[in-house]
C-alpha cells in the first residue's frame, strides 16, 4: 500500500475483514480491509448501495460492525478517549431551522456540557474557518445551499477533530459552488492537519481531492480497488488541466466501470 509523502505518519484507521449485515439480512459490507494513515485524504467511490455510507458510519461508531476488526486511533470506534476527534458531515446540512447559525455550530459543544460563554470563541473560530464570521446571527432559511453546507462543516470542525468524515456533502450543490467547497475542504485539510474520508459518486471530485481513491462495488459491498493518486498538493483549478489529472480520471473511471462486472446476484 502506498504511503503518503509523510513516512512518519501512523495508522489512524485499521479495518480487517470488516463486515456489516443488517437485521433484514442485507450484507452491506463484506470483508473490508483497509489501512488509512494519519493525514491522508481518501475518497470512497462506488455505485449506489455499495456500502460507502455504511463504512463511514462504522468508522464513526454510529453503526456497529458485525464481523472483523475495526480500530480508530487504536480503539474500537466510539470507545477511545479521542471520540470527539471525529467530525461528520452528512449529505444534507441537517441544520436546526429554528436556531441561529451560531447555535447550530455550538450544538456539539453544548452536548459536551460547555456553556455558550465558554464555547463562544470556538464557535467564532469555526465560523471564520468557513468564511461565515458575519453570519452568526442568521437563520438557516436565510442561507444558500453552499452556505448551509459551510455551517455544517463548521459544526463538524468546532470540536477540532483529527478525522473528518464527509458523506457526499456536495452532491446537491451546483457545479461552481461544489468546486469552491472542494477547494475550501482541501484548504482545511492542509491547514489543520486533518485526515479526511470523503464519500462521493463523482470520479472527478474524488480525483481532484484525494491522495487515494478506494473503489467499492455492490451486492455485497466491498473494496475492489485501492488507487493511490500521483498528483501532489496544493491543488487548484489548474490541476484539472494537467495530464496527471486526466490520466487519474481515466484510471479511476475504468476501475469504477469494472465494478459493474463484479455484481454477485446471489447476495
Ligand atoms: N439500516 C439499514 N437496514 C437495512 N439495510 C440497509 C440499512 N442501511 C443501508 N442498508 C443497505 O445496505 C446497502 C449499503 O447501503 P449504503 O447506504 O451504505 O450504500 P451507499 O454506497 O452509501 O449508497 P448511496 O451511494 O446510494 O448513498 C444497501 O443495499 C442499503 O439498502
Amino acid at each position: 500500500m502506498k504511503m503518503l509523502d509523510r513516512p512518519e505518519a501512523s495508522n489512524l484507521i485499521e479495518m480487517r475483514d470488516v463486515g456489516k449485515r443488517f437485521a433484514n439480512g442485507t450484507v452491506a459490507i463484506r470483508d473490508m480491509s483497509l489501512t488509512i494513515r494519519d493525514g491522508e485524504f481518501v475518497s470512497f467511490l462506488g455505485p449506489s448501495g455499495c456500502g460507502k455510507s455504511t463504512a463511514l458510519k462504522m468508522i464513526s461508531g454510529l453503526l456497529s460492525v458485525s464481523g472483523g476488526q475495526l480500530a480508530v486511533n487504536g480503539h474500537p470506534p466510539g470507545q477511545g478517549r479521542d471520540n470527539a476527534d471525529i467530525g461528520f458531515v452528512f449529505q444534507d446540512a441537517t441544520l436546526m431551522p429554528w436556531a441561529t447559525v451560531f447555535d447550530n455550530v455550538y450544538l456539539p459543544l453544548k452536548l459536551s456540557g460547555r456553556s455558550r460563554a465558554e464555547a463562544r470563541s470556538r464557535v467564532e473560530e469555526a465560523l471564520a474557518m468557513v468564511g461565515l464570521a458575519n453570519f452568526a446571527k442568521a437563520y438557516p432559511r436565510e442561507l444558500s445551499g453552499g452556505m448551509k453546507m459551510r455551517v455544517s462543516i463548521a459544526r463538524a470542525m468546532v470540536t477540532r477533530p483529527k478525522l473528518l468524515l464527509m458523506d457526499e456533502p456536495f452532491a446537491a450543490l451546483d457545479e461552481m459552488t461544489r468546486a469552491k467547497l472542494n477547494d475550501e475542504v482541501l484548504s482545511l485539510w492542509r491547514s489543520h492537519g486533518l485526515t479526511v474520508i470523503f464519500v462521493t459518486h463523482s470520479v472527478f471530485e474524488s480525483v481532484y481531492l484525494s491522495s487515494r481513491v478506494v473503489v467499492m462495488a455492490a451486492r455485497p459491498g466491498r473494496v475492489v480497488h485501492d488507487i493511490p493518486l500521483p498528483g501532489g498538493y496544493p491543488r487548484d483549478a489548474s490541476y484539472r488541466m494537467t495530464p496527471e489529472y486526466t490520466e487519474s480520471c481515466r484510471m479511476v473511471s475504468n476501475a469504477l466501470e469494472g465494478t459493474m462486472d463484479h455484481v454477485d446476484l446471489n447476495h
